[in-house]
């Protein structure tokens, strides 16, 4: 393009002739405008036009011109190269994907400063707080200014000069001339000369003022003589706003720069005492009489006005309409002294509800701003009648300030706050309590002289109060709310307590048994692990003695043919058996000597039968005996081999064997097992007796059938080893048992070799079958 140009303007001086003769180029040639770029076109033509000026005087382009445009083409190249080099830079940059992770992780870092500045902010602010409450508690929670306004006109027209002195090195004092031209020092906390202004005023009061936010109780008021300024300072005028605009403006500025950490509510009542009554200034009395307002004392100690109304204001215009309208109507009236005498006290009280809104703490807290009415000599103002009665009221009220104020000095216990309406409402808010302000307003005319020096004098007692430091005021009905929740906590409290108790308790039942749990579930697995040791034992016992008795068919079948047909001969090596205590053979015994012997000694016919007659015998007499035996060792003289009896030699002696065998008394119907005579167990007889008699009656059978474990399984027996059988009365307690009882186990003897007394057990003898010869022992 830019040569195309070029090519244009190069033909354009060097044909000039083309466009005057109107043959234009750009017809012949179709120059478009989309085909130029206008910055192009723009440096073109101006170098055309400047070129143009040096065209030679014959009309030909000169040289230098023609060099400039290409050089301004070549510089346009370059431009348009970099102005797309840098376009691409930022669609890159556009396009970059690591901005966006970057950038939140710079708000990251700035949220979490921020976070740690607000922190650190609401400590600053808190510490701010603390730091001026003290400062304000250190100066003195009781304040008195001064203020002497300007001599007026009245005064200067009656050749009244100033009494009053300021010197500039002390601004706190002042000094006042008497009569004898003696000089009387007076200090306060500030001292306002009478061309202090209004702002120089409130500058000095602010700190107190704003002290409300902070949920403390403030009262201003100003004191002096009629005239001397009082409602000027408080009021004052729409040009010079007094107090009582200022502050609430200032009270508005100060929440609204606290709102990130306070939310306050601001409202006001106005009212006035009027010859000791109270008048609500912000309901329109017009139309209808005034309500009367008492002072009452809240549940809480706080004096009250029920009924006085509490406008809610949200901004300085909502204020100023209220206070005007308030003014408006107020008492007044003209006397000698002060054409618009004030006949009343008039109070405003700013109501802040605060809360912080980091930990919800609430404050409640009264600004009172009271301008008093003037504090004047009735025969000096020449008052009567109406006004008379006024000034009496209005001193006595003051003089009940006084009083106030004097005790408070005094420190008397008594404090006589009720002597007045004024007082009586302003109780929370003078003393101890609260931090108050005191504006004593002075003449500085010659003539007020003696009221200047009363004002003073008061003042000065006022300033000499010391009160204790100021308490913030807690939101009551919060406080109430709080109470009714520390109630509810402290019951809630005991009823946990309680329950707590109870779950400890229940805990270490639960431990206590689960303790006792796991103590049986111990005996249990050691009663099962010997259980089944047994059970091996007996089993290879059974094996060894089925093998045993087999190999000794033969003989054993002539010598003993019952036992070898009724019970295999139980010999398993000693290795095998369940360890006794003692093992004692039943070897025979003398007759004399009682039982038989509990050795089986001979294995000859003749001397078997001789033992089963003394066994027979034994059975019968000796039940003590029978009822012993739970495992009991066997032990017998196998007959001899076939040849030996062949041969005659049938006294060939042959090892001895042993078998242990389990005794089981009858099954419980056994009626002979019931009616069993036990000598030596008398108290058995008869099944009488109790459980536990029972349970020996079962356990010491007489029965002679030697049952094994194995031949146990099965049986009603392994339900109940203790006789737990069906028409048994006795029921087990004890948990181990009842445990065993749930379990399938096989009872055996041996479980209680530790308890039970040794016993024989015998073969049985009554029957055909039994023609035992062996001889039993009891183990222990
Ligand atoms: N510091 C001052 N500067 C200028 N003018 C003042 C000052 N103090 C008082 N005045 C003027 O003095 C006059 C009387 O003041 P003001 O009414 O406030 O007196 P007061 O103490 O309230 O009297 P009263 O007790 O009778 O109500 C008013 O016109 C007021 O403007």
């Amino acid at each position: 393009m830019e040569g195309t140009i070029l090519n244009f303007l190069i033909d354009l001086y060097q044909h000039p002739e083309i466009c005057s003769d109107g043959d234009s180029p750009c017809e012949s040639k179709e120059y478009s405008a989309e085909d130029h770029d206008p910055d192009a076109v723009e440096e073109s033509e101006d170098s055309v036009t400047s070129g143009s000026q040096q065209v030679s005087p014959n009309g030909g382009p000169t040289l230098p011109i023609l060099q400039k445009i290409i050089d301004l083409s070549s510089k346009i190249k370059v431009l348009k190269d970099e102005h797309a080099l840098v376009s691409n830079q930022v669609k890159e940059i556009k396009n970059c994907s690591f901005v966006e992770p970057e950038m939140s992780k710079a708000l990251q870092l700035l949220t979490t400063e921020l976070g740690t500045l607000k922190k650190h902010y609401l400590e600053e602010s808190s510490e701010r707080k603390r730091l001026y409450n003290e400062n304000i508690e250190l100066k003195g929670n009781i304040r008195v200014f001064c203020r002497c306004r300007p001599l007026n006109q009245a005064d200067i027209a009656n050749g009244c000069a100033s009494v009053v002195e300021f010197d500039a090195s002390h601004e706190n004092e002042l000094q006042l001339l008497s009569s004898d031209s003696s000089k009387k020092r007076f200090t306060f906390d500030h001292v306002f000369k009478p061309e202090d202004g209004q702002e120089t005023v409130f500058a000095q009061t602010k700190p107190i003022v704003t002290s409300v936010l902070d949920g403390y109780n403030v009262c201003i008021f100003a004191y002096g003589q009629t005239g001397t300024g009082k409602t000027f300072t408080m009021e004052g005028t729409p040009e010079n706003r007094g107090v009582n605009y200022r502050t609430l403006e200032e009270l508005f500025r100060s929440s609204e720069s606290r709102s990130r950490l306070m939310k306050f509510e601001l409202s006001v009542s106005m009212l006035e005492v009027y010859n000791e009554k109270i008048r609500d200034l912000l309901v329109d009395n017009s139309s209808h009489p005034p309500k009367k307002l008492e002072v009452k004392q809240s549940a809480e100690g706080t004096q009250e006005v029920p009924g006085l109304v509490q406008a809610q204001v949200f901004n300085t215009d909502e204020v100023w309409e209220l206070l005007k309208r308030g003014y408006c109507v107020r008492s007044v009236g003209s006397t000698a002294a002060n054409e618009q005498s004030s006949r009343s006290h008039c109070l405003l009280r700013v109501t802040v509800k605060g809360e912080n809104l980091i930990n919800g703490q609430k404050t409640r807290s009264h600004l009172w701003l009271v301008d008093l009415a003037g504090s004047e000599r009735v025969g000096k103002v020449e008052v009567e009648g109406e006004r008379l009665k006024e000034s009496q009221f209005i001193n006595k009220s003051l003089s009940a300030l006084g009083d106030v104020i004097s005790a408070l000095a005094s420190k008397t216990s008594h404090i006589p706050y009720r002597n007045s309406k004024l007082t009586h409402m302003l109780q929370n808010s003078l003393g101890g309590d609260c931090k108050t302000l005191m504006f004593v307003q002075i003449s500085p005319s010659s003539a007020d002289q003696g009221e200047t020096l009363c004002s003073l004098n008061f003042a000065s007692r006022v300033r000499g109060i010391e009160s204790g430091p100021a308490r913030k005021q807690a939101d009551v009905s919060e406080l109430l709310k709080l109470k009714q929740m520390t109630e509810k906590l402290k019951h809630e409290e005991k009823e946990t307590k309680k329950l707590q108790d109870n779950v400890q308790s229940l805990q270490l039942r639960l431990t206590a048994r689960e303790h006792i749990c796991k103590g049986l579930q111990d005996k249990v697995r050691d009663l099962e692990f010997q259980l089944a040791e047994e059970r091996k034992t007996r089993i290879k016992q059974e094996t060894r003695a089925l093998a045993t008795a087999s190999s000794s068919s033969t003989t054993a079948s002539r010598q003993l043919p019952t036992i070898t047909e009724k019970k295999p001969p139980l010999a398993p090596p000693r290795s095998m058996r369940m360890p006794l205590r003692r093992i004692t053979n039943f070897m025979p015994q003398q007759p004399s000597q009682g039982p038989p012997a509990k050795r089986f000694s001979d294995a000859t016919s003749k001397e078997n039968n001789n033992n089963n007659n003394r066994l027979r015998r034994s059975s019968s007499m000796d039940i003590n005996t029978l009822m012993k035996p739970r495992r009991s060792s066997i032990a017998f003289r196998p007959a001899p081999p076939p040849s030996s009896i062949a041969s005659g030699n049938n006294k060939t002696l042959q090892p001895r064997r042993r078998v242990s065998i389990a005794t089981l008394r009858p099954e419980p119907s056994s009626s002979s097992y019931m009616n069993m005579t036990t000598p030596s167990r008398p108290a058995f007889r008869g099944g009488g007796g109790g459980p536990r008699r029972g349970r020996y009656s079962k356990l010491f059978s007489p029965d002679h059938n030697l049952v094994t474990p194995n031949a146990m399984k099965g049986s009603r027996f392994k339900k109940s080893p203790l006789g737990g059988g069906e028409g048994s009365s006795w029921k087990p307690r004890h948990p181990t048992v009842v445990a065993l009882q749930k379990k399938a186990v096989v009872w055996s003897p041996l479980k209680f070799k530790n308890r039970r007394p040794s016993f024989i057990a015998m073969r049985a003898s009554s029957s055909s079958s039994s023609t035992t010869t062996d001889l039993v022992r009891r183990e222990q």
